[in-house]
């Protein structure tokens, strides 16, 4: 590249994108013109969908650290500078009865919504301490958490006990890695649901928040847009919940 070239702008990493939360958010910022890689396990029309917008796709399952380390690598291959990672991807698991099943949930949750997380942050703060160079402005590292960490819950505890680790994780990276890289966590309660949900289901689900509504992932790709913009927000987790937490 000549020196007078342009250096392309530094794109922004979304895990777990082939489907709703992270499909919406890669769209969007595709849509804005932001350059954007993303990670998916299970191939999905998803994946094509935004290839076809010009994103890059990158396969890998976080269920080993090396599948974790393999990752980090291609994305250092794909680019030198990040402006933001945005870790979407996420198992929502129901907890086992039978021991040695429980201890694999326990186990498989603690893998993709913290070892993941913690190691993909150790391994691609390089490439946004350059991000943040290039643009003169701070990069962004945003953990997808749960509001269901106020409270627990009683059939996704192995789930919700790792995402309240990732929850503690958001305030150690936070005070890390600034002043250079902004981190904050999103708490969503319901965003939207998932195939298969019958309406009593729905219709209680609903209940649970003051505002009682399904917002759609509108509602994340908002707040995600407005961390991005916020320089003044580290280490802090943001309730995206209807105000669930004020529900009797
Ligand atoms: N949707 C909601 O109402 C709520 C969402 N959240 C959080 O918001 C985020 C987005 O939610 P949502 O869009 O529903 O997420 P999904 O349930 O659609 O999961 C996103 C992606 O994560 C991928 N994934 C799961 N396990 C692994 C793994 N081991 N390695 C790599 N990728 C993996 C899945 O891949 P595959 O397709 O192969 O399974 C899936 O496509 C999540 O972190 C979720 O916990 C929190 C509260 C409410
Ligand atoms: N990875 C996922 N995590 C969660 C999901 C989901 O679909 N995928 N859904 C929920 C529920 O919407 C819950 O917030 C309300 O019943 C929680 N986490």
């Amino acid at each position: 590249m000549s020196s007078q070239q342009a250096v392309p702008a530094p794109p922004i990493l979304i895990t777990g994108a082939a489907q709703r939360s992270g499909y919406s958010l890669a769209k969007h910022w595709l849509a804005k013109g932001q350059a954007v890689i993303f990670s998916y396990r299970t191939f999905k029309p998803g994946v094509n969908e935004l290839t076809a917008l010009g994103a890059v796709a990158i396969q890998a399952d976080f269920a080993t650290d090396e599948g974790i380390f393999n990752f980090i690598n291609q994305v250092k291959a794909q680019t030198p500078s990040l402006r933001a990672v945005i870790h979407n991807a996420s198992d929502w698991a129901t907890d086992e009865k039978q021991p040695e099943a429980a201890a694999a949930i326990f186990k498989q949750m603690f893998q993709v919504h913290q070892q993941a997380p913690f190691l993909i942050n150790l391994g691609l703060e390089s490439l946004l301490l350059t991000g943040a160079e290039q643009t003169g402005q701070m990069t962004d590292i945003i953990h997808l958490t749960d509001d269901a960490v106020r409270r627990g819950s009683s059939k996704h505890s192995a789930y919700v006990a790792s995402k309240a680790a990732l929850e503690n994780l958001t305030l150690s990276f936070a005070s890390r890695f600034a002043p250079q890289i902004k981190v904050n966590a999103i708490a969503p309660a319901l965003l939207a649901f998932n195939k298969g949900d019958t309406a009593d289901y729905q219709k209680k689900a609903l209940a649970k928040s003051l505002l009682g509504i399904e917002p759609g992932f509108i509602a994340l790709t908002q707040t995600v847009e407005f961390l991005l913009k916020q320089p003044y927000m580290t280490g802090a987790i943001l309730p995206l919940n209807g105000g669930r937490h004020l529900q009797v």
